[in-house]
């Protein structure tokens, strides 16, 4: 489709269980980052007012929806997850289209974004509370979970489906209700999502979707009077300034921001296993995960091997449409976030570090009509270089040298980001103190940086998040508020 094609469909924003348009009559594009002229379709650019009709029939569906029974609330995710399983082609070609990462990732995460559904389906099944002796031998104490109220949730574009999902689910499943605000680049995937939702027939003002400018939708989410809670994932500033505001109105939140995630090579890994685990997680969806590697901190003896058989694999990678066949890498999701990439790699240049493959766009024609940037390998870099330490967001990786396994543990723990690390070695005595000595909220071993787990806790330590955890049961500790009740007959 192209900008003058007039089929091109028009989303609408998701408030009391109706489909409707923004009272300012504006929408956004949303253009394919692999063909920078052709638009996916257009989104609501919505108002405080819009903001405020969500908000308010949030707070409304909320008390008879937490009164409905775990196994109630589940059997709609259920239903929405064999939904989503049947669109996933349509729901994966959306995402592709919207941000650019290739057929087969989208459609894993999309799969992903159905395992979420029925993972969370079985937890209203789950128990959610202890028993505790009390003091006093006729008393019965125990703990329960209370919802939290309205939660607003801000989502970024590199995950559409998985994030939007790995927020509302539990969010809902715990009794709670929501409003979603997704990011604009990927507005059209996130209301493929909850149109599975609505067909299940959730009921109206659980699920509440407005898209728009973060600028005025995410703050309102965050300044509203009936949001109880907010849940974020996007960059640190944006993260911050919410947070300011949340603990301004005493509300909780949830923040999971950026990661300079290491890779440790020791002298004793198996290099063809380092190699590949590098990069997947480094170049996989063009290196915009928040777990992706971007430092890969090698031990001398097996330097120039790894680097040699790093080399060699990226050189094979293909840059295209992410749509198209035999495409591994497909483009970056925005002009602003190329322009950020090749930024970094300038930087990258001017402070001395050696550039060993790419560094540019792709030469070919085809490559001109989108945000391509080829996948970047410098060496020679040092720990204080800004490409060392601050999130890049894209394919680009950094190689440093070291002699020990002391010093590589000193380097990968020598950055205000602490959300995931991995090391590969076949030393035992390696892995316990890599488990024990690194300060990542997520410690890989023999595994790539990225690629998280539905049922397993999720989430940084330092700068990467606000010290919450995200997905499997450690989701219940932010969607629930707990209740101690003492009874006596
Ligand atoms: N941790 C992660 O998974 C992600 C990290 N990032 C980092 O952020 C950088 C910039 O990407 P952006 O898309 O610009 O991230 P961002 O933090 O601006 O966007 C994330 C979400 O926040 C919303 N938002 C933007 N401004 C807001 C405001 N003032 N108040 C409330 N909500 C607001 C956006 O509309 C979007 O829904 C990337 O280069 C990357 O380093 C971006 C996306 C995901
Ligand atoms: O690595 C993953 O699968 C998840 C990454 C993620 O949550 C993110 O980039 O925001």
């Amino acid at each position: 489709m192209t900008a003058t094609d007039v089929k091109l469909k028009t989303y609408l924003n998701y408030i009391n269980g109706e489909w409707s348009a923004s009272e300012t009559e504006e929408t956004g594009t949303s253009y394919n980052p692999a063909n920078k002229d052709e638009i996916v379709g257009f989104y609501q650019l919505s108002s405080s007012n819009d903001f405020d009709q969500a908000a308010t029939s949030a707070r409304a569906a909320q008390k008879e929806w937490q009164k409905l029974s775990g196994n109630v609330k589940g059997d709609y995710f259920l239903k929405a997850a064999s939904i989503l399983e049947e669109r996933i082609d349509d729901v994966a070609t959306t995402m592709t289209k919207e941000m650019g990462k290739t057929f087969p990732e989208a459609k894993g995460e999309t799969a992903r974004g159905v395992a979420i559904l029925r993972y969370y389906a079985g937890e209203g099944m789950r128990s959610n509370g202890d028993v505790i002796p009390s003091s006093d031998s006729g008393a019965l104490m125990f703990t329960s979970r209370a919802p939290v109220g309205v939660v607003g949730i801000v989502t970024p574009w590199n995950f559409p489906v998985a994030i939007p999902l790995w927020k509302m689910a539990p969010a809902l499943i715990y009794g709670n209700t929501v409003v979603i605000k997704p990011a604009s680049e990927t507005a059209i995937t996130c209301a493929k999502v909850i149109e599975c939702l609505h067909d299940a027939g959730i009921p109206s003002g659980v699920v509440n979707m407005v898209t728009g400018k973060g600028s005025v939708i995410g703050q309102d989410i965050v300044e509203h009077p009936e949001i109880n809670g907010i849940s974020f994932t996007g960059s640190n500033a944006v993260g911050k300034q919410l947070a300011h505001t949340a603990v301004s109105r005493g509300i909780k939140y949830q923040l999971e921001m950026g990661g300079k995630n290491p890779v440790i090579v020791a002298n004793d890994a198996n290099l063809d296993l380092a190699v590949e685990a590098t990069i997947s997680g480094g170049l996989k969806s063009t290196g915009q995960k928040c777990t992706a590697t971007s430092r890969v901190i090698v031990q001398n003896d097996v330097y120039d091997k790894f680097k040699e058989k790093l080399l060699k694999k990226v050189e094979e990678i293909t840059v295209g449409d992410g749509l198209e066949e035999g495409t591994w890498m497909g483009p970056l999701v925005s002009e602003k976030q190329l322009n950020t990439v090749l930024d970094y790699i300038e930087i990258g240049k001017e402070e001395g570090a050696k550039l060993l493959f790419g560094g540019n766009k792709p030469s070919s024609s085809n490559a001109a009509i989108g945000h391509y940037v080829e996948p970047t390998v410098f060496e020679d870099v040092s720990p204080n270089m800004r490409i060392a330490r601050e999130e890049i967001f894209g394919p680009v990786l950094a190689l440093m040298k070291v002699d020990t396994l002391e010093e590589a543990l000193n380097m990968a723990n020598d950055s205000e980001y602490g959300l995931s690390a991995s090391i590969f070695t076949t030393k035992i005595s390696n892995m316990l103190s890599f488990m024990e000595d690194m300060d990542a909220g997520m410690v890989r071993i023999n595994a790539e940086s990225a690629g998280v787990e539905l049922q397993a806790p999720f989430g940084g330590m330092k700068q990467s998040s606000s010290h919450s955890r995200e997905q499997g049961r450690a989701a219940m500790e932010f969607y629930t508020n707990t209740k101690t009740v003492f009874v006596k007959g």
